[in-house]
């Protein structure tokens, strides 16, 4: 009578004759008030909203059923879903507490990140410091060595799409066109998709016959993704290569009048450091906007990079108050 893999809340209760018995109660609507609207998607909204019951507060992604049939985007809602239930234990992740739909939507009960997205902070301040860098570099790769140890490909990394919680801690979203790799492993030893976007090997089965192509954000997107249409984990470290760019550069390394000029750039590997861009942080960079994706500077590596020289990762990596960004 619940929805498969729908989230539930426990409730302690008594029955008639007073022995203790747990009630699951699936979340909806009416459990939450909701506030101000924080954002706007193509296919959804996004709220403020506190949980009546335990005072909590969310963010509350909201979408409209006609709308995602219409757009055909009801693959990306699931792939979205699958994705954050997979990702639940690392606090750079946005987390996913609920999904529940009405007559009318559906809703992904969030964790709420008040700071705003990455992108913002760093257009009013034009660029961070080597310091600040080094903090929101060391976040961002943490979370995408998590979500990489689980098997997810996030695909369309960007400062968009790292958001600030309350603290300025990073909180990485936006997973409905992420990839979630086999974890079963092929006789012949290789994993694939298993979201049907990148045509596998005939053994695939539906895979194969569901050519729909994804692309990222034009700026981010690797050489591969443009060359064979195949993301693969090492394409986030690319687009982490083009954030390290940017944020000590205040512009992204690849950027063009338009996507088409854009994607040559990629392609050619055509762009430069400013002036003044610190040697060691040109280093890494280099080391990651490397073409052959086999190439770029493994997430172990990085961590050991000396532009992460005194930088604590782990636990200590997220206890530890954000730098102030002046
Ligand atoms: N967990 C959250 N906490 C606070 N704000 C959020 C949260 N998730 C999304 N937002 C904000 O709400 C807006 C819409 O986000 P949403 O993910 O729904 O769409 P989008 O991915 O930004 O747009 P599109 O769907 O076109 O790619 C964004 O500006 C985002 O910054
Ligand atoms: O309850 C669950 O978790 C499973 C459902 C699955 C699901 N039901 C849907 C109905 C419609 Cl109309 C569209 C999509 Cl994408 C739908 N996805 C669901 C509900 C809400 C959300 Cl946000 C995602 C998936």
């Amino acid at each position: 009578w619940r929805e498969k893999g729908a989230a539930v809340s426990t409730r302690q209760g008594t029955d008639a004759s007073g022995q203790p018995v747990q009630r699951t109660i699936k979340k909806g609507v009416k459990d939450f008030n909701f506030g101000r609207t924080l954002g706007e998607g193509s296919y959804s909204t996004v709220l403020a909203a506190t949980d009546r019951q335990n005072l909590k507060e969310y963010a509350i992604k909201v979408l409209d059923k006609r709308h995602i049939i219409k757009e055909k985007k009801v693959k990306y809602v699931n792939i979205e879903r699958d994705t954050l239930n997979r990702l639940t234990d690392h606090p750079g992740i946005v987390r996913l507490y609920y999904t529940f739909q009405d007559e009318r939507s559906l809703y992904f009960v969030l964790d709420l990140a008040s700071g705003g997205e990455l992108l913002g902070v760093l257009k009013k301040l034009g660029s961070f410091d080597i310091e600040c860098t080094r903090f929101y570099a060391a976040q961002i790769l943490d979370s995408i060595a998590y979500m990489h140890s689980k098997g997810v490909i996030h695909r369309d990394l960007k400062p968009e799409n790292v958001l600030l919680d309350r603290d300025m801690h990073v909180k990485i979203t936006d997973f409905g066109t992420a990839k979630i790799l086999n974890t079963e492993v092929k006789p012949n030893g290789t994993s694939n998709a298993s979201n049907g976007d990148t045509p596998g090997d005939p053994t695939d089965g539906f895979e194969s016959d569901r050519a729909v192509s994804f692309v990222g954000t034009a700026e981010y997107v690797s050489p591969e993704l443009l060359r064979d249409k195949n993301a693969c984990k090492s394409s986030d470290l690319w687009a982490f290569g083009c954030i390290l760019f940017q944020l000590i550069a205040g512009r992204p390394p690849f950027k063009a009048a338009n996507e088409y000029l854009t994607f040559q750039k990629i392609l050619g590997l055509e762009y430069s450091f400013p002036d003044g861009f610190p040697e060691v942080a040109r280093d890494l960079v280099e080391r990651l906007l490397v073409l052959e994706p086999a190439n770029r500077l493994p997430v172990e590596h990085i961590r050991n990079h000396r532009f992460f020289e005194g930088s604590q990762w782990g636990k200590g990596l997220w206890r530890q108050k954000a730098p102030r960004l002046k």
